[in-house]
């Protein structure tokens, strides 16, 4: 993709880096950051209808989506590149790019029809400094129609989000389904309109018509939305366009104290099914808590009848529909409890009416291996052409795999396990005929296609790469398994093990001892998996080891695994996380003056803690968003669950802190080992972060600020939890650098 050749000013920043062995240059970091950048991720795949020309050969078209950071104009830039895949029944021919890429602006949503000959997308553009929503319908060569949302008026925006966003044609083709926040009541003050001097009866006679439309005394009500990042989204409401006659009908029949999601239509377009949240007593974050009590519904559109088809007591999401029609799988877990965790995949035969478990909670691995399903989402589509296995993309340990479960029997094998690279993210598939894209922490993502073999043969797999990549040869990375010293083995849940992701410079001069970052992940319960991440790469191209620790309580290595870390949080957590670096430094190679450490928000809390309880060990530390005080944040995150879960407590939305609660809570965070601090810490915030509210951070700044310890504060206005706006993402990239530089005298 790029030319392999270095070009000259490489080579002299190559010679500092062999002087000084990390790169220091302000302009040198962000050359290679800028250089690094340019490799894009892959957001979207779709394969079109197959197509038998008419000497009897197959093909079809992938069109794939991707985004890439473009640091000049500050935005996330996404493009589309398509390609040509001729094949026979099980194997791929011939294939290779139909053009070149095209970026896509403004698009919102976009899905082509079953049959590939109609387009829908959703627009988003500013007329007059307004932002407006349009629904395009096109056809072939021509845009049909083209409808403004906003001005009909119908319901509020539409949601674009992966949480409850949809955008889907009914197999008939004639009617599109989409998810769209409820239209709102027009309020104005009690002091807004003229003053007529009217007595009030007259007045209300007077204005009838006016009195329908506006609601007067309501302009500042409040209404709850669902947290982090889906702020603003309140009340979902389901919505289908009649293509033909350009009606917008806002489904009723829906109960009112859910919220629908993740829509489709029903076989034979009678209704559609759809996951819907409860939101009573009141709403809690979504984003990333797929432990939301929830449920698959099925609403008729002629009768309005609403029915629920899986349980009242547990939390669903991403259903799909065989190609058949038949069956619908979905992923359920656990409500409240760990945010995340060990999934079971679950059946829904639509005329038997029964649901079946096809793969249960794994509570340790089992002997070949599989260690349970750690997905929070499907991808679009996951069913084989014979609608009996299902493909998923999940963490096993710390590497993304790709699993076919088969229906009939619940067995799961893996179609890449035996494979040297890191790891799979499935795109889609269709009639057999999957994408996928591989990375590695020293490899940015490729393209591949490939057909799923037949049952029994899933060793035989074969790819086809659509977009190459090459691994970098600067950077080299392995895996590391740790088990817990005995006075560290958790008597709940005993025998566990964990593992760590260690990445280093190729070359290393000789005789040079290496500088280490640790990071452990956020969460807690989650993971790094073997994948390419951008600061890593370029913090390991300027000379720095780098280790992803993957502690107890991370997803990806069995449901026991999980639980043993509420309520030993800031304890286990944080001695797993030493273990693995004290391990590491025994490997040699590392100066054990220059070790820093780097978290983000759970991993933040990490970072707080390790720089408190080994106050001589780190040499500086940035956090972004970190968890310092969970008895402060319990009142105020959108998610106070969490700090109730993670402190050690069950969970009740009728729940009545008492003082002991709250000490808990304290005795758990980091502030509590404050005062032991030495090492300098570098605080990156997000202004609208709902997750872990700036205060958390501001709290820290201000005990180390009272404690003489250096401390700086970057204050990102605009940005939520993640911190992932592209100037935001590359300014704490460069600051963290430098900060790491400077205290790490290097
Ligand atoms: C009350 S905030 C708790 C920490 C936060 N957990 C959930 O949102 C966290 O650590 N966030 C991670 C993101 C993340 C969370 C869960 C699974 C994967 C990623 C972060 O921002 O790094």
């Amino acid at each position: 993709m790029f030319s392999r050749r270095i070009p000259l000013y490489r080579l002299i920043s190559r010679c500092a880096v062999m002087d000084s062995k990390v790169l220091r240059e302000p302009a040198e970091i962000a050359q290679l950051y800028r250089d690094q950048c340019r490799f894009p991720a892959l957001c979207r795949a779709d394969v079109g209808p197959v197509i038998t020309s008419r000497y009897g050969g197959q093909y079809c078209n992938v069109y794939t989506e991707w985004t890439q950071r473009d640091l000049e104009r500050n935005e996330n830039v996404k493009f589309c590149r398509q390609y040509i895949v001729f094949h026979d029944d099980k194997s791929v021919v011939y294939s290779g790019p139909s053009g070149n890429c095209t970026e896509i602006k403004g698009e919102l949503l976009s899905v082509d029809s079953p049959s590939g000959e109609m387009k829908a997308v959703l627009r988003e553009s500013t007329i007059k400094g307004e932002d407006k929503q349009f629904l395009e319908i096109w056809h072939k060569n021509r845009k049909l129609k083209c409808l403004n949302l906003t001005t009909l008026n119908k319901h509020g925006k539409v949601y674009e989000d992966d949480q409850f966003g949809c955008m889907v044609w009914s197999h008939s083709e004639t009617h599109l389904l989409y998810v769209a926040e409820k239209k709102r009541p027009k309020t104005e003050s009690y002091f807004q309109g003229p003053e007529t001097g009217l007595l009030a009866d007259e007045e209300e006679t007077i204005k009838t018509d006016k009195k329908e439309e506006t609601v007067l005394g309501q302009q500042f009500e409040y209404y709850e939305d669902w947290g982090e990042a889906l702020v603003r989204k309140s009340s979902p409401v389901l919505c289908v366009l009649d293509i033909e006659g350009s009606n917008i009908t806002v489904l009723e029949g829906i109960p009112t104290n859910i919220s629908p999601g993740q829509a489709f239509w029903s076989p034979n377009d009678t209704g559609l099914v759809f996951v819907g949240w409860w939101h009573e007593p009141f709403r809690l974050g979504l984003k990333y808590c797929a432990n939301r009590r929830s449920s698959l519904f099925y609403v008729d559109l002629a009768s309005g009848k609403c029915e629920q088809l899986s349980s009242n007591s547990s939390a669903v999401c991403s259903p799909r529909l065989s190609p058949d029609l038949c069956r619908i799988v979905y992923l359920e877990c656990g409500v409240f409890g760990p945010h995340l965790q060990c999934s079971r995949l679950c059946m829904f035969d639509w005329y038997t009416k029964q649901t079946s478990v096809v793969v249960d909670v794994v509570q340790r691995a089992k002997e070949d291996g599989f260690t349970g399903i750690y997905s929070s989402m499907l991808s679009p589509r996951c069913w084989s052409a014979d609608s009996q296995r299902v493909l998923i993309s999940c963490p096993q340990r710390c590497r993304k795999d790709l699993l076919v479960v088969d229906t009939s029997t619940g067995e799961v094998t893996s179609l890449t396990s035996q494979s040297e690279e890191g790891s799979w993210s499935l795109l889609n598939i269709h009639r057999d005929l999957m994408v996928v894209s591989c990375s590695s922490p020293n490899c940015p993502p490729d393209l591949r296609v490939g057909f799923l073999p037949a049952k029994g043969s899933e060793s035989k797999m074969s790819w086809v790469t659509l977009e190459e990549t090459q691994p970098q040869a600067d950077i080299s990375w392995q895996t590391l398994n740790f088990s817990p010293p005995p006075e560290e083995d958790n008597r709940q849940y005993p025998g566990l093990d964990f593992n760590a992701i260690l990445l280093k410079p190729t070359e290393v001069t000789t005789g040079g001892k290496l500088p280490l970052i640790v990071m452990p992940h956020g969460g807690p319960h989650s993971v790094l998996v073997s994948e390419w991440y951008l600061s890593t790469a370029v913090l390991c191209k300027m000379g720095f080891s780098i280790l992803l620790v993957n502690y107890r309580g991370s997803l990806g290595f069995g449901q026991d695994n999980i639980y043993s870390l509420p309520g030993n949080i800031g304890t286990q957590d944080v001695k797993d996380v030493q273990f693995a670096v004290d391990s590491v430094l025994k490997q040699g190679g590392f100066d054990e003056q220059k070790i820093a450490v780097v978290g983000g928000s759970h991993g933040g809390f990490l970072a707080c803690h390790l720089i408190g309880q080994y106050p001589e060990f780190y040499k500086a530390c940035v956090t972004r968003n970190p968890v310092t005080n969970l008895a402060t944040m319990v009142g105020c995150t959108d998610i106070p669950d969490w700090c109730m879960v993670e402190a050690g407590y069950e969970y009740n939305t009728d729940i009545r802190l008492e003082p002991a609660n709250l000490e808990q809570m304290l005795n758990k965070s980091p502030i509590k080992h404050v005062s032991k601090v030495k090492t300098p810490v570098l605080l990156m915030l997000g202004e609208d972060d709902k997750r872990v509210p700036s205060k958390q951070g501001i709290e820290y700044y201000r005990a180390l600020k009272a404690l003489q310890v250096p401390v700086r504060l970057l204050w990102y206005p605009g940005n939520n939890h993640s911190l992932s706006k592209v100037d935001a993402e590359s300014d704490g990239f460069m600051n963290a650098a430098l900060w790491i530089i400077q205290h790490l005298s290097l």
